[in-house]
C-alpha cells in the first residue's frame, strides 16, 4: 500500500504554475496499477483517494500508520466504486460482492480490508474516496439499479448526461461523504455544464470508461481565471471548494465524483454563468 500526500494550492498560487505544477497538484494518476493498493492523502478537506487493482492476488489494507490511526477507517467512512469487472471487498469477515458500477459504502470503525477480483483477466478496479466521520454508520452494499438517477444537459449542446447518486442521504446514508457516477450519453461531450462552485463543499473526480487514446480536457481555476488537465482513463482530480470543475472528451466517457465539507446539500451550489469565464 502506499500513500502520496498533496498538499493543496490555492487560486492565487496556480496563476503561476506550468503545466506540470499544476498536474502534480490537481492530478492523481498510476491510482489504478495491477495488485497494488494505491492512496493518495490531500490535505483538501483530507479527502483520501485510492485504487486497487486485486489480478493475481488478494489485497489487503486498512492499516492507519501512515494518518496516525489504529486502522485507516478508525475515524473516517469511505466509499468504493467498482470501475472494472466483478470482485469482492471483504471487511472484518464480512463479504460484499462488487459489480461493474457498485458503490461500497464503509462506515467508520472497519479494521482489515481486503479485495479480490472474481477473473483476474477482467479485474475489479476499486475506486476509494474516505472522508473523516463523527458516527459510525453501518456499512452497505449500493447496487448501481438502487442509485437515485437524474439527466441533466441538452443533446443539441452536447451535455447530456446521466448523474447517479449513490452515497447520498436520499440513498445510503453517510457522516459527509457523497458519492455517485456521471455518464454522458453518446455523442455528448460536456459535463457539468453550466459549470459551478461550491464553496461549501470539495470534490473529486475520477474518469472512466474512456478509450485509451482519447482524452478528457478538464477545466478548473477561479471562473475569471481558469486552468486545464488533460486526462486520461483512470485519471482522477482535485477540486478544491475554490474551483469550478467541467469538462469535454473527445469520446463519450463516465466519471465518479465524490464530494465532502461542511454539508450534503447536492443543490448548494452556485452555477457560473459562461460569459463570466475567462
Ligand atoms: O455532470 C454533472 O453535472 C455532474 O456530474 C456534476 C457533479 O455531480 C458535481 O459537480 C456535483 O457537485
Ligand atoms: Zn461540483
Amino acid at each position: 500500500m502506499t500513500m502520496k500526500v498533496l498538499y493543496g494550492a490555492g487560486p492565487n498560487d496556480i496563476k503561476t504554475y506550468d503545466t506540470q505544477r499544476l498536474r502534480d497538484e490537481f492530478l492523481m494518476e498510476d491510482l489504478f496499477q495491477a495488485d497494488k493498493v494505491s492512496f493518495t492523502y490531500t490535505h483538501v478537506d483530507r479527502l483520501i483517494v485510492g485504487g486497487a487493482v486485486p489480478v493475481s492476488s488478494t489485497l489487503s489494507f486498512g492499516s492507519g500508520e501512515d494518518i496516525g490511526t489504529p486502522y485507516l477507517l478508525s475515524a473516517r467512512e469511505m466509499g468504493i466504486a467498482n470501475l472494472g469487472g466483478t470482485g469482492t471487498i471483504t471487511v472484518d469477515g464480512q463479504s460484499f460482492t462488487l459489480e461493474n458500477r457498485d458503490v461500497l459504502y464503509l462506515g467508520r470503525g472497519a479494521k482489515d480490508i481486503s479485495a479480490q477480483s472474481a477473473d483476474g483477466a477482467n479485474p475489479a478496479r476499486f475506486y476509494m474516496n474516505s472522508v473523516p466521520a463523527g458516527a459510525d454508520i453501518p456499512h452497505r452494499l449500493i447496487k448501481r439499479a438502487e442509485s437515485k438517477m437524474l439527466t441533466f444537459g441538452d443533446a443539441k449542446r452536447a451535455n447530456l448526461r446521466n448523474l447517479r447518486m449513490y452515497i447520498h442521504p436520499e440513498v445510503a446514508p453517510s457522516c459527509l461523504l457523497l458519492l455517485g457516477i456521471t455518464d454522458l450519453a453518446d455523442g455528448n461531450v460536456w459535463n457539468t455544464m453550466p459549470p459551478h462552485l461550491h464553496e461549501r463543499r470539495m470534490e473529486a473526480y475520477c474518469y472512466f470508461d474512456l478509450p485509451d487514446d482519447e482524452r478528457v480536457i478538464h477545466i478548473m481555476g477561479r471562473p475569471e481565471e481558469t486552468r486545464h488537465l488533460v486526462v486520461k482513463n483512470l485519471d482522477a482530480v482535485l477540486s478544491p471548494a475554490w474551483s469550478i470543475h467541467m469538462g469535454a472528451g473527445t469520446s463519450p466517457y463516465a466519471f465518479v465524483w465524490g464530494m465532502t465539507g461542511e454539508n450534503q446539500e447536492y443543490n448548494d451550489v452556485a452555477p457560473v454563468a459562461l460569459k463570466e469565464l475567462r
